[in-house]
């Protein structure tokens, strides 16, 4: 079954509304200055409110890596996503800091960035367009990654079953595709939820 990630999760109502629709996983944005962005103290409240089994992830760009080990550390979060510049030297030295699970992010323009993904240390890796943009990359620049993957940018209930297909990714991420006027839309998560599992089952 194709894993789900909502990212963007800032309200308390958000909260509600994944642990109704229950992906595998909720994103909390921690990189400052972004629209969706939460305090790391708003972000614990919230994951806290969490249902069991669905794991927090935080979103980091560029982030001092000893912040990002201590909010894996302190439970705030379980995964922590890399979207910025971070490369093999960050991420190993956020590894002698935290044995806690790491995912780096690759903004895909080249076929370059797909093979960087390929040979990432990173636990685990995405595959996106940008920062929370709501814009596809050029998914023909992924094929034969070689590893297991997220994919993100621009995936909606629409298109999701359109790219598990064609893609097979390990989970599918999306954040501007479950809003509506920049806020989580229930009905898009519902809706997101079961085309995947109806993709899954073709
Ligand atoms: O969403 C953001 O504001 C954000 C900020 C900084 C880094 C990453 C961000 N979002 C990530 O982008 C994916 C895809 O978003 P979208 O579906 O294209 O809107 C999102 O899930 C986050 O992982």
């Amino acid at each position: 079954m194709t894993r789900i990630k909502f990212c963007g999760i800032r309200r308390e109502e958000d909260v509600g509304y994944v642990n109704l629709v229950r992906p595998d996983y909720a994103g909390f944005v921690l990189a400052p200055g972004f629209r969706r962005t939460v305090s790391a103290q708003e972000a614990g409240r919230l994951s806290s409110l969490l249902d069991e089994g669905i794991v927090p992830v935080g979103v980091f760009v560029d982030e001092p890596p000893e912040n990002v080990a201590r909010l894996l550390e302190d439970g705030t979060i379980s995964i922590a996503q890399l979207h910025g510049m971070e490369d093999e030297e960050y991420l190993s030295r956020l590894m002698d800091l935290t044995s806690g699970t790491l995912m780096k992010c690759f903004r895909v323009s080249s076929r370059g960035d797909v093979e960087a993904a390929s040979c990432c240390s990173a636990d685990l890796v995405m595959l996106d367009s940008g920062t929370g943009t709501g814009k596809a990359f050029d998914w023909s620049l992924a094929e034969g990654l070689g590893r297991d993957f997220f994919l993100a940018g621009g995936l909606d209930p629409s298109n999701v079953g359109e790219a598990i297909k064609r893609m097979h990714p390990t989970a599918v991420d999306t954040s501007s595709g479950i809003e509506t006027d920049g806020f989580k839309d229930y009905e898009k998560m519902e809706a997101f939820v079961k085309a995947v599992r109806s993709a899954d089952g073709e």
